[in-house]
């Protein structure tokens, strides 16, 4: 089932183009990484795929219906996003942060019922974040925080989710239990879409490896034959190797310094 579709979707914001020609299908199950360099333009397209931003030109699909069309909680229970940055603002709890994930779920006027309770308490405990559930946001460090907000797009149960370089902030403990929490929620069904700045993320969990350069996609593929060195060096500018690790059966991808 595809979950998500685009069509010559063109992104950006009130008067500046930032990418274009932008063809992406992604079916249940399906992980898609998206590498680009500083402002190609990942983040734009996420704000749009999530209709945070209306589309340029071209058309974003969700389940077969135009997002153009869709109402802000039914967007919301089909695809949830962990932002790349979220301001604290106001001193919400993690507990609380997380049970916003279900706002789509429930009723105008009405109060989180048990399953929602639930559903928070077990998206705080895959993460791990159990000692912070009392804390507030205000008071978390940047990987504390990020945590918080996969938490929160587990707990909003939608079959689509994108995640804005969800392991930006994590110590190495940390970046391999979301790489685990996302090969989980794939074997699920769900379908997920990230982008981070470690090619070699993609070589370990990616189906399909898209390229953004310039706000085109340059490459689109499975990461062994579209994350290469060759095409690493010119989408960053910088000599780096990729080399296929004897046992462990994983690739290191490292910039020439
Ligand atoms: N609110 C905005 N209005 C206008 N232009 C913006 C706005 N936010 C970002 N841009 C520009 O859009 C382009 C793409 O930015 P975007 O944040 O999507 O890049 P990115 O690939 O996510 O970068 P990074 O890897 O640094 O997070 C950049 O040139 C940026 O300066």
């Amino acid at each position: 089932m595809i979950l998500l579709e685009t069509r010559a979707l063109a992104f950006g914001y009130p008067g500046r183009t930032v990418g274009a020609g932008v063809e992406l299908s992604l079916a249940a199950g399906e992980v898609l990484c998206l590498l680009g360099p500083n402002g190609s333009g990942k983040t734009t397209l996420f704000k749009t795929l999530l209709g945070l931003l209306p589309a340029r030109s071209g058309r974003v699909l969700l389940h077969g219906d135009d997002i153009a069309r869709l109402a802000r909680d039914e967007i919301a229970r089909r695809v949830a996003l962990v932002p790349q940055h979220a301001t604290a603002g106001f001193p919400f709890t993690v507990a609380e942060l997380v049970l916003m994930g279900r706002a789509p779920h429930i009723g105008p006027f009405r109060t989180p019922g048990p399953a929602d309770h639930a559903a928070a308490a077990e998206a705080i405990g895959l993460m791990g974040i159990g000692h912070l559930a009392g804390r507030p946001c205000t008071r978390l460090s940047g990987g504390e925080r990020q945590l918080a907000l996969i938490a929160r797009a587990l707990a909003q149960g939608a079959p689509l989710l994108v995640l804005d370089e969800p392991t930006s902030s994590l110590d190495f403990g940390n970046q391999v239990r979301v790489l685990e929490r996302i090969r989980a929620l794939k074997a699920e069904g769900r379908a997920i879409i990230l982008s981070t700045h470690d090619p070699a993320q993609a070589h370990a969990l990616a189906d399909r490896v898209a390229l953004l350069d310039g706000g085109r996609i340059a490459a689109l593929g499975p990461p062994e034959t579209v994350a290469t060195a060759a095409a690493l060096e010119r989408l960053y500018g910088v000599g780096v190797t990729v080399e296929r690790l004897a046992g462990s059966g994983s690739t290191a991808v490292l910039p020439r310094y």
